[in-house]
C-alpha cells in the first residue's frame, strides 16, 4: 500500500526499531521527518536516504523528547517542510535502570508529550486531517519483568495511555487512531546492553539472558512491518500488537465494566 503523500514523524529515529521504520516508511513513498538526539548520526543518515529516496522525502530534526520546545519546534519545523502531519511513531526510548527518572522521563512522559504534540496539528476538531500514532510499548508492557521494574512501568503506562486516547479520540472526534506496539526482544543497541543497564538488578542478568534464549529476538524490521500494519489498516484503533518471533499477535484485553461478556 502506496503511503504517497502522507507525511510521517518517527522519534528515535536514527537506530534500531525507529531506522527501520523510517526506511519501510520511505519505502512505501512516505514523506518523514526524523526525531533524534544523535544530530550527527541523523545528519548522516538523514544524507544516504536522500540520496536513496529523494532529498525532498526525508528531514532531519534534532530533538530530546524529554524538551517540550524541542519537540514542539520540530513538529512546526515538519509541518513548514511537509505541510501536515499524518503519521508519528513515538518510538525513543531508554533501558537503564540506574538512571530510572530518565527512562520514565523519556518512555513514558516523552511519549504523552508526542502525542499531545501530534494531536495539536492533527486533531480534526483543531482543523487537522486526522491520522495515526503509533507508540512503542513491549513485550514488558503487557507482563511484569522482574530484572526492570521502572522499565516495565513505563511501558504498562504507554500501552495503556494508547489504549485510553483511541478510547478518548473516537468519542471525541479527533479522527485520529491511537495503537501500541509491543516486541520482545529486537537486536538493537539498547537490547545489547541490557547487562549493564540493570542498575541495582544486575544480579538478574543471567536469568534475563535464559529468558532471551527461551523467548528468542527478533530483527527491528519485523517490528516495523508490524508497526506499518497497524498504520495502514484503518480498522485499527486502540490495539495492542504483540511481535514475536513466532510472529505477531493482538492483544485481547479482559472488559472491567462487564467482565462476563
Ligand atoms: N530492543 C528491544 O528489545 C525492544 C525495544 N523496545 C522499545 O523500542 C524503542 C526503540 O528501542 P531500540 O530501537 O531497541 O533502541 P536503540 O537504542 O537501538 O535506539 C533508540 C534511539 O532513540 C534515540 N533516543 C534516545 N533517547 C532519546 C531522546 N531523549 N530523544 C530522542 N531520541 C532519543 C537514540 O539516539 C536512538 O537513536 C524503545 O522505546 C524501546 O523501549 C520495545 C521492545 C523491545
Ligand atoms: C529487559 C528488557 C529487554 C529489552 C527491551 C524490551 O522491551 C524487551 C522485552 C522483551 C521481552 C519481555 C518479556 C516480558 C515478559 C513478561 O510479560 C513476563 O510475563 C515473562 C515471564 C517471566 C519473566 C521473568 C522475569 O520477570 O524476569
Amino acid at each position: 500500500m502506496s503511503l504517497r503523500g502522507q507525511t510521517a514523524v518517527v522519534t528515535g529515529a536514527v537506530m534500531g526499531i525507529g531506522r527501520a521504520m523510517v526506511e519501510i516508511l520511505l519505502q512505501n513513498d512516505a514523506k518523514v521527518a526524523l526525531l533524534d538526539v544523535n544530530k550527527s548520526g541523523g545528519e548522516s543518515l538523514t544524507e544516504a536516504l536522500g540520496k536513496q529516496y529523494g532529498s525532498q522525502n526525508v528531514l532531519f530534526l534534532d530533538c530530546d523528547v524529554e524538551s517540550e520546545e524541542q519537540f514542539k519546534a520540530a513538529f512546526k519545523r515538519a509541518v513548514d517542510a511537509f505541510g501536515q502531519i499524518d503519521i508519528v511513531f513515538n518510538n525513543a526510548g531508554i533501558l537503564n535502570e540506574a538512571t530510572w527518572e530518565k527512562t520514565v522521563s523519556i518512555n513514558l512522559l516523552g511519549v504523552i508529550r508526542g502525542t499531545y504534540l501530534a494531536l495539536e496539528h492533527m486533531n480534526k476538531t483543531h482543523g487537522g486531517r486526522g491520522g495515526v500514532i503509533i507508540n512503542t510499548g513491549s513485550m514488558a508492557g503487557l507482563g511484569p519483568f522482574s530484572c526492570c521494574p521502572v522499565y516495565t512501568a513505563t511501558k504498562h503506562g504507554v500501552v495503556s495511555f494508547t489504549r485510553a486516547m483511541a478510547s478518548a479520540s473516537t468519542v471525541s472526534g479527533y479522527g485520529v487512531r491511537f495503537n501500541a506496539v509491543c516486541p520482545g526482544f529486537v537486536q538493537t543497541d539498547l537490547f545489547s546492553n541490557i547487562p549493564i543497564r540493570l542498575g541495582q538488578y544486575s544480579h538478574m542478568a543471567d536469568a534475563t539472558a535464559q529468558l532471551v534464549k527461551k523467548m528468542g529476538v527478533i530483527t527491528p524490521s519485523q517490528v516495523a512491518e508490524a508497526v506499518l500494519e497497524m498504520v495502514t489498516d484503518e480498522t485499527k484503533n486502540g490495539e495492542a500488537l504483540m511481535v514475536m518471533p513466532k510472529g505477531k499477535e493482538y492483544i485481547t484485553f479482559p472488559n472491567l465494566i462487564s467482565p462476563n461478556k
